[in-house]
Formats: C-alpha cells, sequence, structure tokens
C-alpha cells in the first residue's frame, strides 16, 4: 500500500490551518516567556513551548511540526536574531519536539510499556529532545555571538535543563487536562479555588521577602505540602497543575530577581530555580502515581491514549475497494447478530455495531473513544484477563468465555473471539471483538445439568452426583487425613404409605423428609436420594463414631416427628445403616456397599436405629449368604437333626418332656447353632417345609419313645411366625401324629408372644383348630413381648415359659426376680404351667422352686442332646 500524491496534498492543505494556529499560539507563548525571562542565555528558567510543541504533535500528529518551526521563527525574527541564525534555532526546536513526540509514541507502544516504564521513558525522551534542542540553539548563537567554549557550555546546560524543564512540565499538564475535557475528574472546585488561593499567598510570601535564609525554608516548608496536597486530592491533573504553577512563580522571581534565590549571581539563580522546580515537579507525580496506581484505569484512560497513539498509516491502499465491496462489509457489519468492537492500537473503542448496543445495553455515543474495560465487572477476574491479554499479544487471537457487566450492574456471559489487526509493517492498528451473549444457553445447560444430577421429586442430588460428591469427599478426606461417614437411610414402613394411601401421598411425603434432613444437615454435608424412599448423607470430616451418632439420632427423632399428609397425621420411623472411611473402605463402592449391610443390620433389629458397619458384622454377613445358599439342599441331603433337651418337674425333678432343638449338621462347618440358620430360612420361606420336617420327626422321635416304654413324656416343638400362617400347619401336624400313633395331649407347640398379637383374630381360628387336635399351646420366651391376660385367656393356652434373659438374674436381680414372680403370679391365676428356661445354677433353681415354677429346663439338668441320648436318659430315670 502506498501514499497517493494527491492523499498527501490533500492532509497537508488540510492540517495547515491546524500547524498555523499551532504556530501563533507557540509564538505567543514564547513572547510570554521571553519578556518575563528575557534573553535565552543565563536568565531563562525553563521553556514552555518546547512542552507545549510536544503535546500537540502527540495530540495532533506530526505532520503540524511547520507550526513549531513558523512559531520559533517567528520569535527569532522578533529577537532580531539574523536569519540563519534564527532558522537554524527554529529547526533545532522543531526537530527536539518531532524526536519527543515520535518517540513517546512509538517507543510506548511498542514495549507496551507499564505506567512506571511509560513515566522513566517520558523523562528520559524529554532530556534527550532537550539535548537536540539545546545543541543546535546554542551552536547556532555561538557562531553568531562568538562565545567562548566556557560560554557556550554554561548557555548549553542551563538551555538544555530549560527546555527539558519545559517538555517535563507542560507536556503532561496540556495531555492531562487535554484528555479529561479540560474538566477536573472530581466535582471539588471549592477545594480547588481553596488551593489556587492558598497558592496566591503562600508564593507572595515566599517569594516578595528580601530575608532569603529564612525564607527559603519557607517556601520548601509551605509550598510543597501545597503541591503534594493537590497531587493527592486531584491525582495527575494537581501534579501538573501545582507544577506549572510552582516552576511559573519560581522563574518569574527568579529572573526578577527577588524572593528566596535574589542573593545570587545569575546563573546561580537560574540553576537553583530549576533544581527547585525539578524537585518539586518530581515529588508531585511521585504522590500522583502513587495515588492513581490505586486506580490504575484512571491512568491508562489519562496518558495512554496520546503516549501510545498510533502512527499515521504509512502506506493507504494504491486504490480504494469497489463501492459494492465497502456497502457489503457495511451491511455485514450493522447486521451481525454478534456484538462487534473495533479499537484502535491503544484500546479506544473505535466503532461498535448495532448489536453491540443491544447486547451491552451502552450506545455507540457512551463507549466511542473509550476503553473496553468499562464493560467488566468492577470485580472481575484480573487474572484471567492478563491471560487473555497475553494470549491476544502472543497468538493475535484469543477465544472463549468472559463475564461482562451492564450500566444497570447486571453481569452476563459472552461468548467472545478478540483478534488483533496488523498493517503490512506488522504493527498493530486494531484490536477486534466479537461476542454473543450465552445467557440461554447457559440457562439451558444448567437446567440440563440440574435434570441429569439432581432428583425431580425432592431436589435432591440423585445417585449420579451423590457418587460424585462421595468421591470428591473421600479425596479430600484422604488428602487432609480426616474421616467421612456415610449414611443410607430408608424409611421403614413407607410401602405400607405408598400402597395404602396411594402415590401422591408417597411423593408428598419423600418430599418433607428430604425437607426434614436437609434441615438437620449442616451446609457442608450433602443429602441425596439415592433410590424410592433410601436417602444417603454424606457427612465429610466427622468427627468418627460420635459425630456420626450424633447425625444420626437427630435425623431419626426427625422422622418420628408427625407427618402432616393429606389432611391426616402419620408416624414413620426409619433406618440408617453407617459407614465410615477410611476405616470401613476407601473407596466409594466399598463404602457405599458396606453403609448398604450397615442398614439391614440396622432394619433386622426392627428398624427405627441405625447401625454401624464393621468388619465382624461384614463377615456375619457374608456367611449369613453363603449359608442361605446351601440352606435348601440341607432337607434333601438330610443333614437337619434334632436334639432334644429335657423339661423337668420342680417338685417330683423328674423329665416331664423334651423341647426339641433344631440343627444343621454342616458337612464342612460342623453342627450349626438354630439362631445362624432360622432367621435366613424365614426370610427365604423354607422354614415351612423345615417345621414340617421338624414336625414329623419330633413326633416319630416320641414314638420310638413310647415304644422304649416312655410314652409319657410331652415332646414340645418351636413353631415360628412364618409357619404358624402356614395355611397346611394344622393338617401336617394331624398326619404327623396320626402317622406317628400318638396322643396329641403329649405334643405341645412353642408360639412366641409376638406374632400371636400381631394377627389376634387369624390368631384365634387357628389356635382353635390346633385345640381341636389336641396338642397343648405354650407361649415361647415369655416376657419380652406384649402378651396382656386378656389375649392369654381367650387364646386359651396352656403354658408359659418364661424368658432365658430374666432367669439368667436370678436371684441377685432385683427387677429380673421381681418380672419371673409376676410370671409365675400371673401363670398361676390363669391356671398356666409355667416353665422357666435356661436354668443353670442352684439357686436360680431355689429361687424358682420358692416363688411356685412348675417346670424348668437348662443347663444344670442337661444341655440339649441327641435322640440317642435322650432315649438312654430316659432309661436311666
Ligand atoms: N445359655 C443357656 N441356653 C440354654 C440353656 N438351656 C437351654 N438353652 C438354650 O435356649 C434355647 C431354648 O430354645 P428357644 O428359647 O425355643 O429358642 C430357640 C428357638 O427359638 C429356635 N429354634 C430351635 N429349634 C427350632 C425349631 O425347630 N423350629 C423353630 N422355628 N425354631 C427353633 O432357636 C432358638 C435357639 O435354640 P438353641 O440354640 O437350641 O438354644 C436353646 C437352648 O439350647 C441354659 O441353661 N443356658
Amino acid at each position: 500500500m502506498r501514499t497517493s500524491p494527491l492523499s498527501g496534498i490533500a492532509n497537508t492543505v488540510r492540517d495547515w490551518p491546524a500547524a498555523l494556529g499551532l504556530a501563533v499560539v507557540y509564538y505567543i507563548v514564547g513572547e510570554v516567556t521571553l519578556a518575563v525571562a528575557p534573553g535565552f542565555t543565563y536568565d531563562g528558567t525553563f521553556w514552555p513551548a518546547a512542552g507545549l510543541a510536544v503535546a500537540v504533535l502527540l495530540v495532533g500528529g506530526r505532520q503540524l511540526w511547520p507550526g513549531v518551526a513558523l512559531g520559533h521563527l517567528a520569535l527569532n525574527w522578533h529577537a532580531a536574531l539574523p536569519l540563519g541564525t534564527a532558522t537554524l534555532i527554529a529547526l533545532g526546536a522543531t526537530l527536539a519536539a518531532i524526536i519527543a513526540a515520535d518517540l513517546l509514541r512509538t517507543l510506548c507502544r511498542q514495549l507496551s510499556a507499564t505506567l512506571q516504564e511509560t513515566v522513566k521513558l517520558a523523562l528520559a525522551i524529554a532530556f534527550l529532545s532537550a539535548t537536540v534542542h539545546a545543541a543546535i540553539g546554542t551552536s547556532a548563537l555561538w557562531l553568531t555571538l562568538e562565545w567562548s567554549a566556557t560560554d557556550w557550555y554554561a548557555a548549553w546546560s542551563v538551555w538544555w535543563l530549560n527546555s527539558a524543564l519545559g517538555i517535563w512540565i507542560v507536556t503532561p499538564f496540556i495531555l492531562i487536562w487535554h484528555n479529561s475535557g479540560f474538566r477536573l475528574p472530581r466535582r471539588h472546585w471549592h477545594e480547588a479555588l481553596l488551593l489556587i488561593v492558598a497558592f496566591y499567598l503562600v508564593l507572595r510570601f515566599a517569594f516578595d521577602s528580601a530575608e532569603t535564609a529564612t525564607h527559603l525554608a519557607y517556601v520548601a516548608g509551605a509550598t510543597l505540602p501545597l503541591a503534594w496536597w493537590s497531587a493527592y486530592r486531584f491525582g495527575l491533573h494537581g501534579a501538573a497543575t501545582a507544577s506549572l504553577i510552582i516552576a511559573s512563580c519560581t522563574a518569574w522571581h527568579g529572573t526578577h530577581h527577588t524572593g528566596v534565590f535574589a542573593d545570587y549571581s545569575a546563573i546561580e539563580t537560574t540553576l537553583m530555580a530549576q533544581l527547585y522546580i525539578a524537585f518539586v515537579t518530581w515529588t508531585c507525580y511521585l504522590v500522583a502515581l502513587g495515588v492513581a496506581s490505586r486506580h490504575p484505569r484512571l491512568l491508562n484512560e489519562l496518558l495512554e491514549p496520546h503516549l501510545r497513539k498510533p502512527l499515521p498509516a504509512p502506506e493507504a491502499p494504491t486504490s480504494s475497494p469497489p463501492v459494492w465491496e465497502t456497502q457489503l462489509t457495511e451491511r455485514v457489519f450493522e447486521a451481525n447478530p454478534q456484538a462487534i468492537i473495533v479499537t484502535d492500537a491503544n484500546g479506544a473503542i473505535r466503532r461498535v455495531n448495532p448489536s453491540f448496543s443491544r447486547i451491552t445495553g451502552y450506545s455507540a455515543e457512551e463507549v466511542l473513544g473509550r476503553n473496553p474495560a468499562i464493560l467488566r465487572p468492577q470485580v472481575s477476574d484480573a487474572s484471567l484477563f492478563d491471560k487473555v491479554w497475553r494470549e491476544l499479544k502472543h497468538d493475535g487471537c484469543w477465544q472463549g468465555e468472559l463475564a461482562l457487566r451492564r450500566p444497570n450492574g447486571k453481569i452476563y456471559p459472552v461468548w467472545c473471539s478478540l483478534s488483533v489487526v496488523h498493517d503490512l509493517q506488522q504493527r498493530i492498528t486494531h484490536f477486534l471483538a466479537v461476542f454473543i451473549d450465552i445467557t440461554e444457553e447457559k440457562l439451558t445447560q444448567e437446567r440440563i445439568y440440574h435434570l441429569a444430577h439432581y432428583d425431580v421429586l425432592t431436589n435432591l442430588p440423585n445417585r449420579r452426583l451423590l457418587h460424585d460428591h462421595l468421591e470428591q469427599a473421600l479425596r479430600q478426606a484422604k488428602r487432609q487425613e480426616q474421616t467421612v461417614a456415610l449414611a443410607l437411610l430408608d424409611l421403614d414402613q413407607f410401602k405400607i404409605v405408598n400402597d395404602s394411601l396411594g402415590h401422591d401421598v408417597g411423593d408428598n411425603l419423600l418430599e418433607q423428609t428430604a425437607r426434614r434432613l436437609t434441615h438437620q444437615l449442616r451446609r457442608s454435608d450433602i443429602v441425596g436420594r439415592w433410590s424410592g424412599d433410601e436417602f444417603a448423607i454424606i457427612l465429610p470430616n466427622i468427627n468418627a463414631l460420635h459425630g456420626a451418632c450424633r447425625v444420626a439420632d437427630k435425623l431419626l427423632e426427625a422422622l418420628r416427628q408427625p407427618f402432616e399428609l393429606d389432611g391426616r397425621e402419620l408416624f414413620l420411623s426409619a433406618s440408617i445403616g453407617l459407614a465410615l472411611a477410611p476405616a470401613d473402605g476407601e473407596t466409594a463402592l466399598a463404602l457405599l456397599q458396606n453403609a448398604d449391610t450397615a442398614l439391614h443390620r440396622a432394619k433386622g433389629k426392627g428398624g427405627n436405629d441405625y447401625a454401624f458397619y464393621t468388619e465382624e458384622m461384614n463377615s456375619t454377613v457374608v456367611e449369613h449368604l453363603s449359608l442361605k445358599n446351601q440352606l435348601h439342599k440341607a432337607l434333601e441331603q438330610e443333614e437337619l437333626v434334632l436334639h432334644y433337651q429335657p423339661q423337668i418337674d420342680i417338685e417330683s425333678e423328674r423329665i416331664i418332656g423334651f423341647e426339641a432343638l433344631l440343627r444343621w449338621q454342616h458337612p464342612s462347618r460342623g453342627l450349626i447353632a438354630p439362631a445362624q440358620f432360622i432367621p435366613l430360612a424365614e426370610q427365604t420361606g423354607q422354614i415351612v417345609p423345615i417345621t414340617h420336617w421338624v414336625i414329623k420327626t419330633a413326633c416319630q422321635q416320641h414314638a420310638a419313645w413310647r415304644d422304649a416304654g416312655h410314652g409319657e413324656v410331652r415332646m414340645a416343638v418351636n413353631i415360628s411366625g412364618r409357619s404358624f400362617r402356614d395355611p397346611s400347619l394344622v393338617e401336617v401336624i394331624a398326619n404327623a401324629v396320626h402317622a406317628a400313633k400318638m396322643d396329641a395331649a403329649y405334643l405341645e407347640l412353642e408360639l412366641t408372644e409376638t406374632f400371636l398379637i400381631d394377627n389376634p383374630e387369624q390368631t384365634l381360628q387357628l389356635l382353635k383348630q390346633l385345640k381341636s387336635l389336641g396338642v397343648r399351646i405354650a407361649i415361647d420366651d415369655f416376657g419380652i413381648g406384649y402378651s396382656s391376660l386378656n389375649y392369654l385367656k381367650q387364646f386359651t393356652v396352656d403354658g408359659l415359659k418364661v424368658d432365658k434373659i430374666f432367669v439368667m438374674g436370678l436371684p441377685h436381680d432385683g427387677s429380673d426376680s421381681n418380672i419371673v414372680r409376676a410370671i409365675i403370679a400371673m401363670g398361676k391365676s390363669l391356671q398356666l404351667r409355667v416353665t422357666a428356661e435356661g436354668v443353670e445354677t442352684l439357686e436360680q433353681l431355689a429361687f424358682l422352686r420358692e416363688e411356685g415354677c412348675d417346670a424348668f429346663q437348662g443347663y444344670y439338668f442337661s444341655r440339649p442332646i441327641d435322640a440317642e441320648a435322650s432315649t438312654s436318659l430316659l432309661a436311666q430315670r
């Protein structure tokens, strides 16, 4: 791309009025300065026109240089310098101004300097420019005035400082005020006015007196604080203005030999005044920068637009693009649904399209000339923006998500593409930002995430999210060596509620449960819906067993409170299984399995309780599982056997009967006690055929005793709850009694009291049928259930068996003694035969005898024995 001669001429013609204006202003400023400090030699303190020239070339462009040359030529002409000298000095001043403006602009842009670097650079450039100015100017005078080398050097050093101070004081003054539209950034006019008055009084006082030594202290003591105050309160504006006021005043008095610097020679006065000005200016800017560094944007906005102004394009396109192409580009820009920002190389916004205003809420007028930083939220991730800026400079483009802020303060997400535009010399000319508002997309994403990770009914984390949370909690616990507890909570009677009151009520119950659980937990705890009526609770950083117990207690208590469902009150309970990490497992899977095992244990205890997982418990469960699998073959393979425990009449001490007790003769594990497999058989339903086998075998054994001459002993058989509901039970008993040709009166069925009262109507019916067969009924484990006298009367039972847990405490435990005493008395009053189980000592027997118990069984007399041993025992008696 090259500049066409015509456009070059057009530019020059267009800039001439501005250049002439500059020449006039330059001339006036120069004349005023010369009037104040006549002559260029030792009297000049600082040369404001140098600073004016640099500032104007920076703001208006280098092409205005003829204004500097003309202005200075006019000054020299008026000073009656020879034309050659005048021209040389004017050219020196112009060259110095061009060098300073170009260097400031170019170096700052290329180095992308920080503010501190920019200030240092500006300082160096001011001295360099002053060197050129002073060198050419003093050399021209030296030739004309025939100075000695010493004179020339003295003139050079004053001129050099004079010009540098001019740039140093006046250039920032103009840039700062010009950029803020010659308005104070803060509306503190009263304070500004006060400052000006204070300045006037202090400066008059300091400079108008002849007592130099004393007033030097006043000058320093009064002007400096005033200058720093204005820099502190008004930032760069204050620093620039205070520097100019003090510099002008010092210059005036210096050249008129009044005030603090009056008592010295001309050169001394000038140098002292210059050093004083340099000191004041430097400290003022230090104060202003210190304040402004807390507001970096203020600085960027004030200084950078000028210092980093792009160079005019060196080459323009040889030919303009066709009109249709320009129109098309314009149309694409205007109609684009994405927001587009075009900034210049300094980051000042040059163009935006209509979509920009629609998306950001800012009109084009509000943002033109400003930095896109105004779109950023007040509190934004500075490191992200730094990263974006670095990548953009390195790769030339960047793409990603950013958060922006509307004028009303609302923050919104955008998807943004940034790119850098270069010219042929690879210099940055523009930045381009294209973005769209992705608020809707983000909301949709969040909705999808919510659906995938939260339970629709309770709005709690679902199984998937819980799993993630658990893994995260375990990782964190491992790092910080903490304990995590996992609780699985299951509602005890939920199925009944659901089946009887309907699914809507069930859903309502689950929602209320979710709310109650959430209210009981800390924010760091996580509760989620694991499955139907099961909730999982993750307690990160729990105080091991103690903390977990407290939480479990709280949760159970919360669920024990009545639920308001469909206008009625409902009482509910829950069971909780707890597993702790790392003790009970270090992975999510292991912990979940173990909490589930613990939950089953809690349920097994009858619900409304919690249980912990332990290794011991785990192995018990595993063993149960394997036994469960083998149990169904036990009957077929004739591995079940009956042992018999004698029952003794307390008075006569004779054997009056036997209790048939089941054992499993396991091929590898040996003899297994009923407590280990009967609950499993109940769960699987295998208890029904097992009970049939027990009844048949017990009756056959009774026939064997009878045949051996001991037919008058009773045979007691345990009937489990499940078997009691077996519709074929009566028939099976009748057949067994019949097959053994046994008198049914010798058969006694032991039923536990809890299932008798579960369904009293049905129980009554069944008991009647059994009684009609002639068998006897005894209530087993009496005392631990809820039998009432009323039931006992109705059920027409024949006997009670006192549970061994009460017998164990006899005779010393007061409460056990009282219970046993009461059971015996009750049995007597209802004319029931009372048998005590688990008698192990003579003392227990003596107590029972004393209280009038009818019979007993227990290790004191005999452990359960096999069939053969029982027959021998009977024979011995
Ligand atoms: N510590 C102690 N224990 C004593 C003493 N005297 C007897 N025992 C034990 O107490 C249990 C008495 O049986 P149970 O209360 O009906 O309790 C029985 C019964 O509920 C159930 N069971 C046993 N056989 C059958 C059966 O054929 N069918 C059903 N449904 N349940 C059975 O298993 C339970 C346990 O039976 P076993 O292990 O045989 O345990 C028996 C017996 O061995 C003593 O002095 N001290």
